[in-house]
């Protein structure tokens, strides 16, 4: 087990720098998970890990020990792909035991182990089949397996279950988070899937376009997302963004938008920080926003039932606003059709506003 740092980390190829400047502390047993779309520097920052890719300036130690120089097998890390990489001749239970066999362990050793991983992930009664004799979700077992036997001191996860289907997807999000849990060993997973960072890990690094935008929990990049990018990429459904003005009134200071005149919160005054007028971004997510046919007592956004999507436990209404559209997450049992007028209000307690030249959190 390792503690892993990235000191000022940068990848470059040529003249494209794929990572940048790059600073992460993952404590020893913690799931972190690199999040963010396709080319942001995932990929890169794993393999620089393993050693498949050379570090093109800073350092990556493991528990404080400079690795950038270390051979990969000599790094002790299990990589885990999203195309499994099973030998397709041989039986689940030779490709398990392949890395101990190739570290010359004892036949007895071997056994132990291949069976405790087996029976750690569910997968004892297939020892036998080999690859072509398997599903999706079972080869993707059986190449974690083939990663655990090696008690490494980090895993390294790429995407592995990306290609499979959603309800499969849901449940080796669960297996492989206990197996995380249990075994108690560092895991860095990178995905391009929110959802899957914010169900598994313990700590994400939201990266776009080379360089980290947030390092935190999964609560404080949902909850207190640092600017406008990180606000719209983590959350489903996305959250709405519109673009309001600051203005001073008697006592309040107000967030204004050509359906609503809405006072900030105290606190939310002071974290504006002097931008005490003009336009800014406000970010709220479907969840902090509700819905009624009838018009209530306090300060609302008037609009239109655009459609209306039931997801199961939830309804997602899409509301057209003079100039915007805007998601609200409701209950199920909500009434109003398209092309009725509704009453949208305000948590304001969850609501943000981002800067309009550099996406910013001001709160
Ligand atoms: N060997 C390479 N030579 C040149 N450019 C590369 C190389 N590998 C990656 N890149 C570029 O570096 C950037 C980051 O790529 P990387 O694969 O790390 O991103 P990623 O977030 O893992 O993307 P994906 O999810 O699509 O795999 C991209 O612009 C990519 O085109």
């Amino acid at each position: 087990m390792a503690k892993v740092s990235f000191r000022s980390v940068w990848k470059k190829y040529g003249e494209l720098a794929a990572v940048k400047d790059l600073n992460i502390e993952c404590a020893d047993g913690t799931f972190l998970s690199i999040l963010g779309p396709s080319g942001c520097g995932k990929s890169s920052t794993m393999r620089m890990i393993a050693g498949l890719e050379h570090i093109s300036a800073g350092d990556i130690l493991f528990d404080d020990q400079r690795i950038n120089d270390m051979a990969p097998r000599d790094r002790d890390v299990a990589m885990v792909f999203e195309n499994y990489a099973l030998y397709p001749h041989k039986t689940v239970f030779e490709n398990m035991a392949n890395p101990l066999k190739l570290r010359g362990q004892s036949t007895d050793r071997i056994r132990e182990r291949v069976n405790a991983a087996a029976n750690l992930l569910e997968i004892g009664q297939l020892l036998r089949r080999r690859p072509q004799e398997l599903s999706g979700g079972q080869k993707q077992r059986v190449a974690i397996g083939r990663a655990i036997v090696r008690e490494p001191k980090l895993f390294l996860f790429d995407e592995p279950i990306a290609h499979l289907d959603a309800k499969l997807r849901a449940h080796m999000r669960g297996e492989i988070k206990h197996m995380q849990r249990t075994l108690g060993t560092t895991m860095i997973y990178v995905t391009h899937d929110q959802l899957e960072a914010m169900s598994m890990a313990d700590l994400i690094a939201v990266m776009h376009d080379g360089e980290l935008q947030q390092l935190g929990t999964p609560r404080e990049v949902y909850n207190q997302p640092v600017n406008a990018w990180v606000a719209g990429f983590v959350g489903e459904p996305a959250m709405n963004f519109l673009t309001c003005e600051v203005q001073a009134r008697r006592d309040d200071v107000l967030l204004t938008h050509s359906n609503f005149a809405l006072p900030l919160l105290p606190q939310q005054v002071q974290r504006l920080n002097g931008h005490a007028a003009g336009p800014v971004r406000m970010g709220v997510r479907p969840d902090g926003l509700s819905i009624t046919m009838r018009k209530p007592s306090e300060p609302v956004i008037t609009g239109e039932i655009f459609v209306n999507e039931l997801l199961g436990g939830d309804m997602i209404v899409d509301v057209q606003l003079a100039d915007a559209r805007i998601r609200v997450k409701t209950a199920p049992e909500f009434e109003g059709v398209p092309g009725e007028a509704c009453y949208v209000t305000v948590n304001r307690e969850k609501w943000h506003a981002f800067d309009v030249e550099n996406g910013r959190a001001f709160f």
